[in-house]
C-alpha cells in the first residue's frame, strides 16, 4: 500500500462492525438454543476464523454479506471437529474458544498462524487448569498448538494478574459449564462485551467493580444482534481527522462502551476537537456518532488503569502524539509486546524511519512532537493495527509512504483504504 500526503479530509463514513462483539455473537449464537441473526457482522479475517472453527464444531452458520445467521446447537450440542481447529491470526478466537472446548465431552486440537503460535496461552491454561481442565501446549512452550482434553469443570475464584478480556472471557465461558459459580477478579477493568452479551442471551452474570461471577447455565436463548461500529477501527479515522489540517469527519454508529472509549478521553486531554453525538443503546451496548476535526494536539502522560481500555489504540495514539506539541509518555503498556507483533518496537521502528522522535521504554514509549514526518518504506510486521497506524502517519508525511505487508489490514478493517479514499 502506498500512501500519499493529503491536505484535508472531509465527509461522513461508517466503520465496520466491532471485532470483539462479532466474535462473541458467533460463539453465543452457537451455544444458544435456536437461530440468532447478527447484523453488521465484521467480515474481517479474524471473525471469519471464528465462523470457520464453529462450523467445524458442527454449527450451521450462513453468511450473507454482513448478515450472519447462526443455528445454535444449544450449550451441549457442539460436535468434535475432525480436523485441527485453526484460528488463523486471532487471539480472541483461540482464548475464548479454548474456554468452551475445555468443558466439552470430547477432545480438540487448536492452532493458528506463526504469530498466534508465539502468543502466551499460559494465562488461560493456568486458570482453566484450576477449574479441572486438561490443556497441553504441544510444543511445551506455553503457546499454541494446544491439545484440549474435555473435562467436567468446577467453578473457581481466579484473581488474574493481567487485565485481559480474553483471559476473563475464557474463564467465564468455561464457567457456563462448571459445577458451582465461577468468579474472575481483574486488576483493572478490561472490555466487558462478554458480560453484556451473556446477559442479553439470558445467562446469569453479575459484576461488582472488578469482580465478575457467572453461574452455570442450563440454556441460552437465541437473539438478534446488531453489532456497533468498531471504535478501534474508528480510531484510525478519528486520528487522521485530528492531525490533517482543514479536516472534519463524521463517523456514524460507533460503539462507545465505557470499557472501550478511553481513546476519546485521552484525545480530549490532548486538546482534540471531538464531539460525541446522537448517543443511544443497541443490545446493551452504547453507540454514538463521532465528529472529529483538525486539532492542535498537546502531549500528555498516559498510564495506569486506562491502559487496558485503549490497548489496541496505543499504536495510533503514538501517531497522534507524533503531531502533538510537547512530549507524550506511554507507561504500563507491556501488554503491547504480546499482540500480533511487538507493537512498541514496531511503532518505534516505523515512526523512526519516518523521522519521528520516538523511543521505546520497558513498558511503553516516549514521543516528542515534530512538525513533519518524511515518507519511508515501513513494515506491517503482519500486524493490521501497525499497518493502519503507519498509513495514517503517511497522510501527514511530506513524501509518499510504502507499507510493506499491508494485506493484514483485512484482519479487522477490510475496507480501510477505500474508506480513507472517500474522505480525501
Ligand atoms: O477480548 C477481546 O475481544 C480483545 C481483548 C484484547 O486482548 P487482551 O484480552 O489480550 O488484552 C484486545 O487486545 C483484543 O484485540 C480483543
Ligand atoms: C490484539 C488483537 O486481536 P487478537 O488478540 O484477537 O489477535 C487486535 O485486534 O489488536
Amino acid at each position: 500500500m502506498i500512501i500519499n500526503p493529503v491536505t484535508q479530509l472531509k465527509g461522513e463514513i461508517s466503520v465496520p462492525g466491532d471485532k470483539s462483539i462479532s466474535h462473541r455473537a458467533i460463539m453465543f449464537g452457537a451455544l444458544a438454543q435456536g437461530k440468532s441473526t447478527i447484523y453488521n457482522f465484521l467480515q474481517g479475517d479474524d471473525c471469519l476464523s471464528t465462523i470457520r472453527c464453529f462450523r467445524q464444531l458442527g454449527v450451521n452458520i450462513t453468511v450473507n454479506n454482513d448478515i450472519v445467521e447462526v443455528e445454535g446447537n444449544g450449550l451441549n450440542g457442539l460436535k468434535p471437529s475432525k480436523e485441527i481447529l485453526d484460528v488463523g491470526n486471532s487471539g480472541t478466537t483461540l482464548r475464548l474458544m479454548t474456554g468452551i472446548l475445555a468443558a466439552q465431552p470430547f477432545d480438540s486440537t487448536v492452532t493458528g498462524d506463526e504469530s498466534i503460535q508465539k502468543r502466551p496461552m499460559g494465562r488461560i491454561i493456568k486458570p482453566l487448569s484450576q477449574m479441572g481442565a486438561n490443556i497441553n501446549s504441544i510444543n511445551e512452550n506455553g503457546c499454541a498448538p494446544l491439545k484440549i482434553q474435555g473435562q467436567q469443570l468446577n467453578g473457581v475464584t481466579y484473581e488474574s494478574p493481567v487485565s485481559s478480556a480474553q483471559v476473563k472471557s475464557s474463564i467465564l465461558l468455561a464457567g457456563l459449564y462448571a459445577k458451582g459459580d465461577t468468579t474472575v477478579i481483574e486488576p483493572a477493568q478490561s472490555r466487558n462485551h462478554t458480560e453484556i452479551m451473556l446477559e442479553y442471551f439470558e445467562g446469569s452474570i453479575t459484576t461488582k467493580e472488578l469482580k465478575t461471577t457467572v453461574k452455570p447455565a442450563k440454556n441460552l436463548s437465541s437473539r438478534e444482534i446488531t453489532v456497533p461500529g468498531d471504535i478501534s477501527s474508528a480510531a484510525f479515522i478519528i486520528t487522521a481527522a485530528l492531525i490533517v489540517p482543514n479536516s472534519s469527519v463524521l463517523i456514524k454508529n460507533v460503539g462507545i462502551n465505557p470499557t472501550r472509549n478511553g481513546i476519546l478521553e485521552i484525545y480530549k486531554k490532548m486538546n482534540a476537537n471531538i464531539k460525541v453525538l446522537n448517543q443511544r443503546t443497541v443490545n446493551g451496548e452504547p453507540v454514538a456518532d463521532i465528529l472529529a476535526e483538525s486539532s492542535l494536539l498537546k502531549g500528555i502522560t498516559i498510564e495506569g488503569d486506562i491502559i487496558p481500555n485503549i490497548i489496541d489504540e496505543l499504536p495510533i495514539i503514538s501517531v497522534a502524539a507524533t503531531f502533538a506539541k510537547g512530549q507524550t509518555i506511554i507507561k504500563d503498556a507491556e501488554e503491547l509486546k504480546v499482540k500480533e507483533s511487538n507493537r512498541i518496537d514496531a511503532m518505534v521502528n516505523n515512526l523512526s524511519k519516518m523521522k519521528g522522535d520516538i523511543i521505546a521504554t520497558s513498558d511503553g514509549m516516549i514521543i516528542n512532537g515534530v512538525t513533519n514526518l518524511e515518507g519511508a518504506s515501513v513494515e506491517s510486521y503482519h500486524d493490521h493495527r501497525i499497518a493502519m497506524s503507519c498509513a495514517i502517519a503517511g497522510l501527514m508525511a511530506i513524501s509518499p509512504t510504502t507499507i510493506n505487508g499491508s494485506d493484514c489490514i483485512g484482519i479487522s478493517y477490510p475496507n480501510f483504504y477505500d474508506d480513507l479514499q472517500k474522505l480525501i
